[in-house]
């Protein structure tokens, strides 16, 4: 897929992520690899829902923005993470409403948000440790991420009472796990209460997850 390709495709799954809810306003924003060496992404304050392939943010080769639209105030963790992760084409950051609420509670297990109760999750995420709050923006979000990036091989990672950040090999892979992560926290409020079954550690190494 070629960079106009790519745009095209980012700004078309963008809009069906905002028009099911997973966005709202301006929240959260998205980048992909570029065919040169350099990145596309949202601009900062725009609406997931109604941007334009033309007008996302360049991000030359050599790291600094093309003239146009300022990129996300959140580049950087993304850039960050793109260096630990090269397999990783896409990143997904949401404020979607399950995952945030989750992000929301005290005293999260660090290692791991959402202990495995659905093949699905372990399958497309692993696992999703959690990042300690930062206000928006900080440069400490990067380098926390990029740290837990490095220690584990998560697809996921929870930012603390903000929302979460997803990887996927591109952008399709990317809104795919974001989707699934999302119904699986839905999942986890609906069953507060209920006695879960969780799966065990043999059936989650089977699946080629864990620690
Ligand atoms: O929560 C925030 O403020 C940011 O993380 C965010 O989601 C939107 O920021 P921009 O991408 O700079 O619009
Ligand atoms: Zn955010």
């Amino acid at each position: 897929m070629n960079d106009a390709a790519k745009a095209e495709r980012m700004v078309q799954l963008c809009r069906s992520l905002f028009d099911r809810g997973y966005s709202v306003g301006g929240a959260g924003n998205v980048s992909v690899r570029s065919d040169e060496g350099g990145f596309l992404v949202t601009p900062t304050g725009s609406c997931l829902g109604r941007l334009e392939a033309d007008r996302l943010t360049v991000i030359g080769p050599d790291g600094a923005p093309r003239p146009g639209p300022k990129p996300s105030k959140e580049f950087e963790f993304h850039r960050k993470l793109y260096d630990v992760r090269p397999e990783a084409g896409a990143i997904v950051h949401l404020h979607s409403t399950y995952l945030t609420a989750l992000s929301c509670l005290e005293d999260l297990p660090r290692d791991n948000a959402i202990r495995p109760f659905t093949p699905y999750y372990v399958m497309r995420i692993g696992y999703m440790p959690v990042i300690p709050y930062y206000r928006p923006g900080s440069p400490q979000i990067g380098e926390d991420l990029a740290e837990a990036a490095r220690r584990h091989k998560a697809q996921a990672f929870l930012l603390a009472s903000h929302g979460v950040v997803v990887l996927g090999k591109d952008i399709d892979d990317a809104v795919n796990n974001a989707e699934e992560l999302e119904e699986t926290a839905k999942l986890l409020f609906l069953l507060k209460g209920e006695k879960l079954h969780y799966l065990t550690d043999a059936e989650i190494a089977e699946l080629g997850g864990g620690y």
